[in-house]
């Protein structure tokens, strides 16, 4: 689905203001805080019904304002136009999907996708594994929906696991949570090694051509339980035996997926220690742009990319290359204070914040 129209009320610097888009997109230009990340953050709003810039609601409000709202018309050749509301005031979020209240928010995952690209992008490799992980969760639940719940089902039990470590627990106790804490892993580790196996493919074959430097780059998962994703539960439990002492005197689990990581690589080694600057940026790019194609594949809706700022630091070749790999496939919103961007995004629309009513 493509963004037709967005229309903001005191949402960030907005007071009130609309916007149309064409389905190729359109350049955001204009000068340093007028902006242009404000409205690429209203499009991803639209669309996975949270800031992903972790902003909580509370900080998207105007200043001063009491409330804000994001409606979004998405229009596609198959669907029917979809009309999409976002709404906040006194601690409340509304969703409205053509004009009806939907109670959750990952509903919106089956309307519309959004990829956001930005310069700090590269804190994938060189972040916390924290900000890994929630990158991670998004992508595969934007592929697979249902992966969501069964991540949540497993933080629940992660949170009952660690109140029973606290205290003192019969043995019924410790082999019932451990039962349900295995299954659950299991079917968590599932979902990310089935998502991890198409991103290698991908960075081998999917874009070889194109990006030369795709096909040295790995990505390896790095759990905090030492065994194989494949792993069975039963396997799992027998893990979990062996560390229960240790556990039990930290009164917490010290394994699972909230605590798993992901590794970068260049030829087999940390990218983190020993790939340059630019060589982090191309990665994460062209892992958003994997991100894309695999949400294209397995869920048949073209996602929208959101590109904030992040041809200055890149070369003329790889800027030139992105250029080509979305050469119209997916609607693409690119913001820049610099307007030389036009050279290479010839043909597309110009959306112009400088001197805007805000
Ligand atoms: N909640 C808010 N209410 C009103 N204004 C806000 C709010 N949050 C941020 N702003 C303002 O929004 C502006 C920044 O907007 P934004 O980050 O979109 O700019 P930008 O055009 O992307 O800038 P740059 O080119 O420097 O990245 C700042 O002037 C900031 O004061």
């Amino acid at each position: 689905m493509n963004l037709a129209k967005i229309e903001l009320e005191n949402f960030r610097s907005y007071r009130q203001n609309e916007f149309d888009f064409n389905p190729q997109g359109c350049l955001i230009i204009g000068p340093n805080g007028c902006g242009k990340t404000n409205l690429l953050e209203a499009i991803a709003y639209c669309s996975i019904g949270k800031s992903i810039r972790f902003h909580h609601d509370e900080e998207l409000l105007n200043f001063g304002g009491q409330f804000f709202r994001v409606q979004s018309l998405f229009i596609s050749d198959q669907q029917t136009p979809k009309k999409v509301s976002l709404s906040y005031a006194d601690q409340h979020k509304l969703l409205k999907i053509d004009e009806l209240p939907i109670r959750q928010l990952s509903s919106l995952f089956e309307v519309v996708k959004v990829i956001y690209c930005a310069p700090e992008d590269h804190l994938l490799i060189s972040g916390s594994p924290r900000f890994r992980r929630q990158y991670f969760d998004l992508a595969i639940s934007q592929l697979y929906p249902p992966y969501i719940n069964v991540l949540r089902h497993f933080l629940h039990i992660v949170q009952q696991r660690n109140a029973m470590l606290k205290r003192n627990y019969s043995r019924a106790e410790i082999t019932s949570w451990n039962l349900s804490f295995a299954s659950s892993l299991a079917e968590v580790w599932n979902y990310r090694n089935r998502y991890l196996k198409q991103v290698n493919t991908a960075f081998q074959e999917t874009f070889k051509d194109i990006f030369p430097a795709s096909t040295a780059i790995s990505l390896a998962y790095i759990p905090s339980l030492k065994l194989p994703l494949e792993s069975s539960p039963e396997e799992i439990i027998k893990h979990l035996a062996t560390i229960e002492e240790r556990e039990k005197l930290l009164q917490r689990s010290l394994v699972g997926a909230h605590l798993d990581d992901y590794e970068f690589k260049l030829k087999g080694r940390k990218m983190l220690t020993y790939a340059s600057q630019g060589q982090k940026r191309i990665a994460v790019i062209i892992l958003k742009l994997i991100q894309a194609r695999l949400i294209e594949k397995v869920t048949g809706i073209k996602p929208i990319m959101l590109f904030d700022d992040i041809f200055a630091e890149l070369d003329t070749f790889h800027s030139q290359q992105i250029r080509n790999c979305i050469n119209n496939r997916y609607q693409v919103f690119i913001a820049s204070p610099k307007e030389d961007l036009c050279n290479i995004w010839q043909g597309y629309q110009i959306q112009k914040l400088e001197g805007m009513d805000k």
